[in-house]
């Protein structure tokens, strides 16, 4: 099978070589698709790759409707509407580490280059004009760089301002005292920096948080002739108030790389000498560019191989050797959410998994997304995967509760899952035997042994010589081979179980008449 997929920002041709060598992606490259032709383009898509400049909309999502996995070649995913995506089942997947660097190096490059009005000076220059009075800078040594959002780019922004003899204060909602004492740097809230500081660099995503942190207000409470630099996002600082609190001379001058509104070409603030500007370059460096394609890429390839990908947006990512514990039960976490969503007819309220043994020890929330998989899909079919299986269960009330204990009677792992309905509580244990593979151990009372695979008959009935061989019986009537049985029961002459495998796929409906034979009260077929 072919996947399709469809480039519409530009990106490093060495970075998409991975894309290339794989023999299951055709690739179209088309950067100047407008609105229309994108919308048109997406529908036979598999993968969309982007950088910040394509608005992957709710519209575009939707019409997407074979596309599987948005992969943007860089940090931010404010263009992609990622709730849309989780809705659709479409995993979004980043590059947060490849342009670290170069957005480092260009806040740095662009602090320096506001200190000594080095594009001012160059411009007046570039028009004949030798003037050395007019640009006169300040030195970094000694001066506060206050920094907002220590993540990735602000910590090496914050390494590299003191190794220009800078003081730096900094605030992230993560960074603790030690941690800034480790880095060498002062931290306080964000009142504390911006009082603080005589150049203000932010580096936080846009959020409903940072969306105008640098606003009037802040403004007011900065040092006189604080100068300011976004090379994050457009948004961070509202860009009126900075109009006017450049003009008010409450701040000596600004250098943004983004803007609330790209591409930013004709907004009062350009008109103003105070204020330096790069069209988001941040991330426009060789180096960069290959490593966050490459990076995107490599994600895309292993989502078509059917392999856990490294950077999900839109999915809380597993280290590798969380990953290697908990992979292994993948397949029986969905299996019996599959089995309980079959052994119902009623609308299921409520979900209770339980993990003993071992696997309380790790993040399970990828197996609990697997159990919600396979209960959801008898009403959503391959609709439902793990990208939208919480969403779904959600969006329909139901409860998903996760329970852990380390101690498990008899097996290594347990996994226990309860589903509620308004009228009725159903169960279902597995495990995973060394060397032997998964097992259903545990029905609602009854303990079995079961393979969850193929063509199952879960059958309820009263524990009396001849039922079994009743719908034994029956089942060879109807030309259909039992290969394996089991039975449970959980006292002498009252209700019991059958837990049969067959060789071929049976309809609930065709075994609807073993519930007409004496002692028999309830049948599920039930494939898996
Ligand atoms: N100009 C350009 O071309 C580029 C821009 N960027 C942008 O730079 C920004 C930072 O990127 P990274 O450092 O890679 O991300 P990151 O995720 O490593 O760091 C972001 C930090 O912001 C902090 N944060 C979140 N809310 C906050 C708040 N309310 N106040 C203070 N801190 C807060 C987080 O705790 C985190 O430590 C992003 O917006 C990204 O899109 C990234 C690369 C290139
Ligand atoms: O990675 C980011 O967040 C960036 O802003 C870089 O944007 P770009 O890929 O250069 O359009």
């Amino acid at each position: 099978m072919t996947f399709h997929i469809l480039i519409t920002d530009p990106l490093s041709e060495e970075g998409i070589y991975p894309l290339r060598q794989a023999e299951n992606l055709a690739i179209t490259i088309a950067t100047d698709l407008s609105k229309e032709a994108l919308l048109e383009t997406i529908k036979d898509v598999d993968a969309l790759l982007v950088r910040s400049q394509t608005q992957v909309t709710r519209e575009v999502i939707e019409a997407g409707k074979n596309l599987k996995i948005i992969g943007r070649a860089g940090v931010g995913v404010d263009n992609i509407d990622l709730d849309a995506a989780t809705e659709n089942g479409i995993i979004v997947v980043n590059a947060p580490d490849g342009n670290t660097n170069s957005a480092a190096e260009h806040t740095i490059a662009m602090m320096t280059a506001l200190a000594r009005k080095i594009p001012q000076a160059f411009n007046a220059l570039k028009n004949g004009v030798w003037d050395r009075k007019t640009y006169i800078g300040v030195e970094l040594k000694n001066k506060t760089l206050g920094v907002i959002g220590l993540g990735r780019i602000g910590a090496e922004v914050a390494a590299r301002a003191k190794g220009q003899r800078m003081n730096v204060i900094a605030y992230d909602p993560f960074l603790t005292e030690e941690k800034a004492k480790k880095m060498g740097i002062d931290f306080g809230t964000v009142d504390d920096v911006i009082q603080a500081a005589d150049f203000i660099t932010v580096h936080t995503p846009l959020l409903k948080e940072t969306r105008h942190l640098l606003n009037e207000e802040a403004f007011y409470k900065m040092k006189d002739g604080v100068q300011i630099i976004n090379c994050a996002r457009g948004g961070i600082i509202d860009e009126d108030a900075l109009y006017n609190a450049i003009v008010s001379g409450k701040v000596a001058g600004a250098a943004l790389d983004v803007f609330e509104t790209e591409p930013f070409i004709d907004h009062p603030l350009l008109t103003l000498p105070e204020v330096i500007a790069t069209p988001h370059l941040g991330a426009s460096t060789v180096e960069a560019q290959e490593s966050v394609a490459v990076d995107v890429s490599n994600d895309v390839v292993s989502f078509f191989k059917g392999e856990a990908v490294r950077n999900p947006v839109n999915l809380p990512s597993v280290s590798k050797e969380v990953l290697a514990k908990i992979a292994p039960f993948f397949d029986l976490a969905e299996k019996l959410g599959t089995f309980l969503s079959r052994k119902t007819d009623e609308t299921i309220v409520e979900v209770n998994i339980k993990y003993a043994g071992e696997l309380a020890n790790y993040d399970v929330r990828a197996l609990t997304r697997n159990t919600v998989k396979g209960i959801l899909k008898r009403n959503f079919g391959s609709h439902v995967n793990d990208v939208n299986a919480k969403y779904l269960a959600e969006r329909f009330d139901i409860k998903v509760n996760e329970h852990k204990t380390t101690t498990s009677k008899g097996f290594l792992h347990l996994i226990t899952v309860e589903v509620h309905t308004a009228g009725s509580v159903h169960r279902v244990a597995g495990t995973l035997l060394n060397g032997l593979g998964p097992r259903i151990v545990k029905v609602d009372d009854y303990v079995v042994d079961v393979v969850p695979e193929g063509h199952l008959l879960f059958i309820k009935h009263k524990d009396q010589p001849g039922a079994i061989g009743r719908v034994g019986t029956l089942l060879a009537e109807k030309n259909i081979n039992i290969a394996t049985m089991q039975v449970g029961r959980t006292t002498i002459g009252g209700e019991a179980i059958m837990m049969l495998t067959i060789d071929n796929h049976v309809e609930q409906e065709e075994m609807e008449d073993l519930t007409e034979l004496a002692d028999i009260y309830e049948v599920r077929a039930i494939d898996l």
